[in-house]
């Protein structure tokens, strides 16, 4: 059962069209996400869909109600990450929990929340003293301090060091296995293939494909990527004449072959039969930032 419809949004700032003409449904107990580089609209559309901002047309139905009629209750129904800036500083984590619990009719259990969490040692801690990683983990306490149907999370593991953001992760699986819808806003391919049960791929404002990241990245002609040191150098084209082979390229230390089929055999009997030993060589599986570059000619932003 779709708990978002999103029909033909279109959002305009001044001349530039920031959401354009973009539909989606999210199911139930569903992790979706909507993937794409920065400035793609990505923002624009879940608040739009969460009520705080206006389109300009098109239709939304968050569990049956709209946004911009029954912004009351999409609003005691959903929750929604809070952004970095829009806690005082002096606030204890204790303290933003309870503010918290008060906007909503039957709020969880906040001390609960934050065990589940690993906060509780934190409670009485201001929240500029707080890690990035805890200042996160205090985020998504408060989107689900309502017990909310769905929970919309946007650019939850920016700025988290690797550990931080895989245990992000871990979380973000509890809150869909507690029956949590969420909706996750992420420019991290890594992050929308590991997590997302469907996703969006947007750029320019504009839904390019929508599928499981499995499908997503079986459009991609191919799927296999090879990575060596070639010994000695080669003419790229005894590889590019080959019919497994779809592109040769070149880093500064590594040869990488995009291809198909039995392209590692393919690929290792041509060099062989030249002297060219491939050292290091790796086999890959193509990603989602290949289907993103084949859809759209451009790469996501890198992993920071
Ligand atoms: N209030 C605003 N006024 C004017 N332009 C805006 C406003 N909000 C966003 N934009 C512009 O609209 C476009 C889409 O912005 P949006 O924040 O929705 O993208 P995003 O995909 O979420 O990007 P990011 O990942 O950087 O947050 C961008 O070009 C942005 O500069």
């Amino acid at each position: 059962m779709a708990v978002i419809e999103v029909a033909n949004l279109h959002k305009r700032y001044g001349d530039h069209v920031a959401v354009d003409d973009v539909s989606f449904t999210v199911e139930r107990g569903e992790i979706f996400g909507i993937l794409g580089p920065n400035g793609a609209g990505k923002t624009t559309t879940v608040e739009c869909v969460e009520g705080l901002r206006t389109p300009d047309s098109g239709s939304i139905s968050v569990l049956g109600f709209d946004p911009r009629k029954d912004g009351l209750e999409v609003r005691r129904r959903v929750g929604v990450q809070l952004q970095k800036s829009e806690l005082p500083e002096k606030m204890q984590v204790a303290e933003a929990m309870e503010l918290y619990s008060s906007f909503y009719p039957n709020p969880a259990d906040g001390g609960k929340l934050l065990d589940d969490l690993g906060l509780t040692s934190k409670r009485r801690t201001p929240f500029k003293k707080l890690s990035g990683g805890q200042q996160q983990r205090l985020a998504i306490a408060l989107a689900l301090v309502g017990n909310p149907e769905i929970a919309f999370l946007d650019e939850l593991t920016t700025g988290l060091d690797p550990q931080a953001r895989r245990d992000t992760w871990q979380l973000v699986e509890q809150i869909r296995d507690r029956g949590v819808t969420v909706v996750l806003v992420t420019h991290f391919m890594e992050e929308a293939e590991r997590l997302c049960d469907r996703l969006a791929l947007v750029d320019a404002g504009r839904v390019v494909a929508l599928d499981t990241p499995a499908g997503l990245v079986s459009r991609v002609d191919g799927g296999l990527r090879l990575r060596f040191r070639a010994s000695i150098q080669f003419d790229d084209r005894i590889l590019t004449d080959l019919p497994e082979v779809t592109e040769v390229a070149h880093t500064t230390s590594q040869t990488v072959v995009t291809g198909h089929g039995n392209l590692l055999q393919a690929v290792s009997t041509t060099l062989a039969g030249r002297n060219v030993v491939p050292l290091d060589l790796r086999v890959e599986q193509t990603n989602l930032e290949d289907a993103f570059v084949a859809l759209t000619g451009r790469r996501l932003a890198e992993e920071s």
